[in-house]
């Protein structure tokens, strides 16, 4: 029994750790995952090119076969072009990936929505303890495409918007994992997130985001230098999730000259697109 899903990074435009509200949208890079089952009873994970910690996906995969299967064991391995713990999602996209890729093994797809499989992954990812509030908003974006705005506590879909925007995105070499986050800073910048919240659900996507950038490099310690350098020709620019990386929207030509800014900075200056189609089984 094999199966196969690959699922979107995404990029931020509020960060729920202050309220439990956030928005999201996906970025066309993806994590691949490659699930097959068996009769072992035990699941075992692998990350190719890497050695990263497999708790992630392993419990998707339990996660999936207690709902659906019949007690199978098996193997998952995922390959990715996300960089991990940088704030663009890895664990949202190798989760979403490893669900479906096993819905697919279990021939199980019709019988668990998108946002049913979204949810399983949320929850693998509280069990596995890599996220604060479960971050369904990121997952949302990843599963859906799109851009999305999401109540965290619930995991509650508000939105699902599409939005067609060249991305630019400077990925420092230092990691930050969501999990290790000052949730407490985070809450005392709420009054700035309601405000952000409010002006995503208008629409107001970019100035949404470039409030919310400001405020959580304010509440996690990080450089706001980035962010105005881009601030004149970009329709947003904000930290994306809980950093290091920043992401920028608008055009390919007025990014460009962002680019030129931040090209001289350590790390890697690599431009992408949004993405409407979410998660797909191969
Ligand atoms: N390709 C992958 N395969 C398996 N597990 C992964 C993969 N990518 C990420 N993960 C899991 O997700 C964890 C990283 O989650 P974390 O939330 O810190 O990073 P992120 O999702 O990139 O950041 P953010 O939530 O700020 O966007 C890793 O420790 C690992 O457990
Ligand atoms: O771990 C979490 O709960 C989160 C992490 C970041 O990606 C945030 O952007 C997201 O809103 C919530």
């Amino acid at each position: 029994m094999q199966g196969a899903a690959a699922a979107p990074a995404a990029g931020t435009v509020l960060n729920a750790l202050a309220t439990g509200t956030g928005s999201a949208f996906a970025i066309d890079v993806e994590t691949t995952a490659r699930v097959t089952l068996d009769d072992s009873g035990s699941i075992t994970g692998a990350i190719t090119d890497g050695d990263g910690d497999t708790a992630l996906i392993e419990r998707c995969v339990e996660r999936v076969v207690d709902r659906f299967g019949d007690g199978q064991g098996g193997h998952v391995e995922t390959e990715s072009s996300v960089p991990t713990a940088a704030g663009l999602k890895s664990s949202s996209a190798a989760a979403n990936a490893t669900v479906l890729a096993t819905l697919d093994a279990l021939d199980a797809g019709d019988a668990c929505s998108r946002t049913a499989a979204t949810r399983i992954g949320v929850e693998a990812a509280r069990d596995a303890g890599v996220t604060v509030t479960g971050a369904f908003d990121d997952a949302a974006a990843s599963m859906l495409g799109g851009l999305v705005v999401t109540d965290n506590d619930e995991d509650d879909l508000l939105v699902r918007d599409r939005v067609h925007w060249d991305v630019l995105v400077w990925t420092p070499p230092a990691t930050a994992h969501s999990a290790d986050a000052d949730v407490e800073r985070c809450r005392q910048i709420a009054p700035m997130a309601d405000h952000v919240a409010d002006l995503a659900l208008s629409g107001e996507y970019g100035t949404a985001m470039t409030v919310n950038g400001l405020a959580y490099a304010a509440a996690l310690g990080f450089d706001p230098d980035p962010m105005v350098e881009a601030m004149a020709d970009a329709r947003g620019v904000s930290l994306s999730g809980t950093g290091p990386s920043v992401v920028a929207v608008g055009n390919r030509e007025h990014l460009e000259a962002v680019a030129d800014r931040w090209d001289h900075r350590e790390g890697r200056t690599w431009f992408t697109t949004t993405r409407t189609r979410g998660a797909r089984v191969l």
